[in-house]
């Protein structure tokens, strides 16, 4: 379920005469995300997704959003910018939040990827970082390294027991270890910051849609790869590792975006990062959102089993 504000069709309609996009023929609500209210508009001329920004999003981040994506989209990179109205304004007011009319793109997010699928996402990730080495935009992560101690107080101590037993003492330990062995002088960009495969638009093998740039910040670049690696080599519930998934990603990505030797060797520590920051805040929204709330939690523990895995396979990625 996403969607948390109801705009009736009247309102669509009304909103849509901002625009020179047509009138509204159809307009749906999306069931997938968690953060945002979407649907899914079609017009006399095309279709878009109408999102509404809930209380994740600070509206004063929209215009870091809309630069990235404006610049990507102009280098060619499959995303969905942001339509302009009549006057030239991207971000409206809908229902007392802050909204876009954004570009619908083609596809389908895969569940469980193929080496093809995961081979084209690397090198969609690679062309988004090549791209992104002349944009100039900055916004601080959120959800960087230094504040994951932090986030696991606030999960609290007994609460992360009863997720599983031991986790926090292994959180403790582990988040020693990052913080003696963290590479924070490794090259620095914008990155997308969760590219999991429910945020790559695919038709067969083909990237045609990377989205939900809401988190995206400016970060250790290569950390960007460990994320996507972390999301996409495992099953959903983190038990099985894809030997096959993992070097198609890899191949997929070096085929586009070089990376240093330096960068190479701190992948198995950013892994780790990763797979701790997606494992504490599934923690704390597990702790956090009733049991029965409309919003499905999502199971904290299939990250820690991708942090045992990381911590038990450092040379993962020399395979
Ligand atoms: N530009 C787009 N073109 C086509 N479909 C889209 C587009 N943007 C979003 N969608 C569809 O809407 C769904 C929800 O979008 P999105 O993932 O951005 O929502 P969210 O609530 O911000 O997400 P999350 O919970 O992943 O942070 C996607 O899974 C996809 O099906
Ligand atoms: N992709 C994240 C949610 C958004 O940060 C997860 O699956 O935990």
């Amino acid at each position: 379920m996403a969607v948390y504000t109801k705009v009736s069709a009247e309102q669509i309609d009304a909103f849509l005469t901002r625009f020179d996009v047509g009138t509204l023929v159809s307009a749906k609500g999306i069931a997938e995300g968690v953060e945002n209210s979407n649907y899914l508009i079609e017009t006399t001329q095309d279709r878009f997704i109408l999102t509404l920004y809930e209380k994740r999003v600070d509206p004063d981040d929209l215009p870091f959003f809309i630069a990235m994506l404006d610049h990507l989209a102009a280098k060619n990179c499959p995303v969905p910018p942001m339509i302009a109205d009549r006057n030239n304004v991207k971000i409206q007011e809908l229902c007392g939040r802050s909204a876009c009319l954004i570009k619908f793109l083609p596809g389908i997010s895969v569940t469980v990827p193929t080496a093809a699928q995961a081979e084209a996402t690397g090198r969609a990730l690679g062309d988004m970082h090549e791209a992104l080495k002349d944009f100039t935009g900055t916004r601080p992560n959120s959800m960087n390294h230094d504040t994951w101690r932090q986030l696991a107080k606030d999960c609290g101590p007994d609460e992360l027991d009863a997720i599983a037993s031991g986790l926090h003492d292994l959180v403790e330990s582990e988040l020693d270890h990052l913080d003696a062995h963290w590479p924070d002088d490794l090259p620095q960009s914008v990155i997308h910051a969760d590219l999991f495969p429910d945020n790559v638009l695919m038709l067969d093998d083909q990237v045609t849609g990377l989205i939900d740039f809401y988190f995206s910040c400016t970060d250790v670049r290569a950390y960007d790869l460990a994320v996507t690696h972390s999301a996409w080599c495992f099953s959903d519930d983190g038990s099985q590792f894809d030997a096959n998934v993992s070097t198609a990603l890899m191949r997929g990505y070096l085929e586009t975006f070089a990376l240093s030797t330096q960068e190479c060797a701190a992948l198995p520590i950013l892994a780790r990062g990763a797979s701790l920051r997606f494992m504490l805040t599934r923690a704390y929204d597990w702790i956090n959102t009733p049991a029965d709330a409309l919003v499905t939690r999502k199971d904290p523990t299939a990250f820690l089993k991708r942090l045992t895995f990381y911590q038990n396979n450092p040379d993962i990625f020399n395979r």
